[in-house]
């Protein structure tokens, strides 16, 4: 006889419930697993330029999935639509179940206190010192005594190795260092849900091997979910369970696990997977004809 339990995710409903009950069962088995959801989603900067179109999309809760796509196809546009920095313009975005409401400033904000943001290139305070760096959020979200905002800064900073650096200002750290230390003030509020947009930019290769080391030793040491926007595509699939590759518009091209997508014989994902100038990617960004922009004969 077989065996279930309604905790187990996925699993298939006996066939003694009634199917309308097995379909909403299903649904909620789904969505646990999902710790980010966009159903539907459509979001343009410009009226008549959209940048997402109808993009569904799960992203399964306590896994590193990594968001690749070309230049322009939406990926930042995607975490600030999580993040709640913008509203979209149709269908939903939700956050362990709750929708992202960019228009309710106490529930955002409530959210946004489950998340962690690494932003391109790091963004530090630049007059501020390592210490304060980290400190600034948790001294921004909570009124905890200075003995324990201490005790938490310099736990964070041991998680990145950089404990002994608390005292340096940002100008004397190197862009490894800087890389680190914004991956400590993003996770000085224990987030369940940390983004990193492009963490790998600008470093040299050691620097990227211990940033994505971290990025993966924070997420299995934390169980958080972590969504990565990268173009270095070994360092993030290295550290990945789950790929989502985006065309223009936000169109999914492919998802799975990252030997999936590495095998996969999808030109596109291809040429995107093992680098190519050109392919079904178009090196060229859409524009009118050489001859109408230079008045020459077609
Ligand atoms: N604040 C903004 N105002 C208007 N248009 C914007 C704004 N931010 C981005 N865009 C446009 O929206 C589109 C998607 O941008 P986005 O930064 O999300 O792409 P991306 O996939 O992250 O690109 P990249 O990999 O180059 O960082 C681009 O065409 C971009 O020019």
């Amino acid at each position: 006889m077989p065996t279930f339990s309604l905790a187990s995710p996925g699993l298939a409903y006996p066939d003694i419930l009634h199917p309308a009950s097995r379909r909403r069962l299903t649904a909620q088995s789904a969505r646990r697993d999902a710790f980010v959801e966009l159903d539907g989603v459509g979001f343009a900067y410009q009226p008549g330029r959209p940048v997402l179109a109808d993009l569904t999309l799960r992203f399964p809760r306590g896994k590193v999935t990594t968001i690749l796509g070309g230049s322009g196809c939406g990926k930042t546009t995607l975490l600030r639509l999580i993040g709640g920095v913008h509203a979209p313009l149709s269908g939903r975005v939700l956050v362990d179940g709750e929708t992202v409401d960019a228009r309710d400033a106490s529930r955002l904000q409530r959210l946004r206190r489950r998340m962690g943001v690494l932003f391109q290139f790091g963004a530090l305070f630049t007059d501020l010192d390592v210490f304060e760096n980290v400190a600034f959020p948790i001294r921004e979200h909570t009124l905890l005594p200075a003995a324990v905002v201490r005790d938490l800064v310099l736990m964070k900073l041991n998680a990145v190795g950089l404990r002994g650096a608390a005292g340096l200002r940002i100008g004397e750290i190197s862009g490894g260092m800087a890389r680190r230390v914004a991956l400590a003030r993003a996770i000085a509020l224990d987030p369940e849900l940390i983004m990193y947009d492009e963490p790998f930019a600008g470093l040299d290769g050691v620097s990227m091997a211990v940033t994505a080391r971290l990025i993966r030793t924070l997420n299995d040491a934390t169980g958080a979910t972590s969504l990565l926007v990268s173009h270095d595509v070994p360092e993030s699939l290295g550290i990945s369970d789950h790929v989502v590759l985006l065309g223009t518009q936000g169109r999914v091209l492919a998802q799975g696990t990252p030997d999936e997508l590495l095998a996969s014989a999808d030109p596109e994902t291809r040429q995107f997977l093992h680098g190519g100038a050109d392919g079904p990617l178009r090196f060229h960004y859409p524009a009118p004809t050489l001859a109408a922009d230079f008045g020459v004969p077609e």
